[in-house]
């Protein structure tokens, strides 16, 4: 356990690796966590993410460590305000009611009953304080299990697929809960197998494939990166021909004549093409963008293992 403990960095996982029989589904994963970030954990169905999860919390045995402000977990007196978890949904008495429920979980933790109160008004649940946990929509209970993990008021807040099944309405509710907790300086780890969820809930993505984090990005430079993907398709004046071939040289985009008044563009988004062409007065009969989506950004960064950082 000799690795730096660096400021911010909440959270090392080294080189976790684990086998299923002869299946290896974790071969090495490494990933920071840091306070102030929503880090994204992406990968498709069976990547290894809650497998890595599991393993982060020692709910699993795994060869490699993970360490929780510069100490293993198991090395900190009360882990429960160290690193809170979920796994969508809650597990309890289906009769018990809410604010029962998560009274004793505050009682487990050693924390007051007015913890858990407090925490029924931040994940929006006070008016269903009273309701038994099998009356819960799935929503619902995803809030129970994200306030029991908060119980003791962790440094580090892990969700595994937090946003499974929740309507646009409750997603960016989700959103805004985990930006005030990361604005507070809570490194939070949320999983998903779509990267269009991730763009609108992390900060940062590790991309989680075949057993190993392949990309690790600001969200920022993946948006970038798709943008830099996208094709932009014109058709122009053949006698204009010549004055874009030019301005393509200038301005360090490529251009592809696809035909003799038609052509595809990379390196410059539409907006600013168009702009150009209008100062230079290239009237454009037809501009159209094709722009690969998040998923299919991150399925060639997963496939090319592209280094974004
Ligand atoms: N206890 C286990 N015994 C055998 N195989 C397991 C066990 N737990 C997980 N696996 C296998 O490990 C692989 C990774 O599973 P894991 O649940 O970590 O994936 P995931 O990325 O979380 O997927 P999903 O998005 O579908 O939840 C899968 O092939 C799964 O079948």
């Amino acid at each position: 356990m000799n690795e730096v403990f660096v400021k911010d960095v909440l959270v090392q996982v080294c080189e976790l690796r684990r086998t299923f029989g002869k299946k290896r589904v974790l071969d090495g994963v490494s990933v920071d966590l840091r306070a102030g970030c929503v880090t994204g954990f992406v990968g498709s169905n069976g990547a290894g993410k809650t497998t890595t999860i599991r393993a982060m919390l020692g709910l699993l045995p795994a060869e490699g460590h993970t360490l929780y402000l510069g100490r293993p977990l198991t090395a900190w007196r009360a882990p429960s305000r160290i690193v809170g978890a979920a796994f969508g949904g809650v597990a309890g008495h289906p009769k018990h009611r809410v604010r029962h429920h998560l009274h004793m979980i505050a009682a487990g933790a050693g924390v007051p009953d007015r913890r858990a109160d407090e925490l029924l008004d931040q994940v929006g649940l006070r008016e269903a304080a009273g309701l038994r946990l099998s009356a819960l929509s799935l929503g619902m209970s995803q809030r129970v299990g994200t306030a029991q993990a908060l119980i003791a008021s962790p440094r580090v807040l892990i969700l595994d697929e937090p946003a499974n099944g929740l309507d646009p309405h409750a997603v960016r509710w989700l959103r805004d809960f985990l930006r005030t907790l990361a604005d507070a300086g809570t490194a939070v780890l949320i999983s998903s197998h779509l990267l269009a969820e991730m763009q609108q809930l992390a900060d940062r993505v590790a991309v989680l494939s075949q057993g190993k984090v392949v990309a690790e990005a600001d969200m920022s430079d993946l948006l970038a990166y798709a943008d830099r993907q996208s094709v932009v398709q014109i058709q122009y004046a053949s006698d204009d021909a010549p004055t874009l071939a030019g301005l393509a040289r200038r301005q360090g985009f490529a251009l592809r004549r696809t035909g003799p008044d038609t052509a595809d563009i990379t390196g410059i988004s539409r907006e600013k093409l168009a702009r150009l062409c209008l100062d230079l007065r290239v009237p454009l009969f037809q501009l159209s963008e094709n722009r690969p989506s998040l998923e299919d950004s991150y399925l060639t960064i997963a496939h090319e293992e592209f280094k974004i950082t």
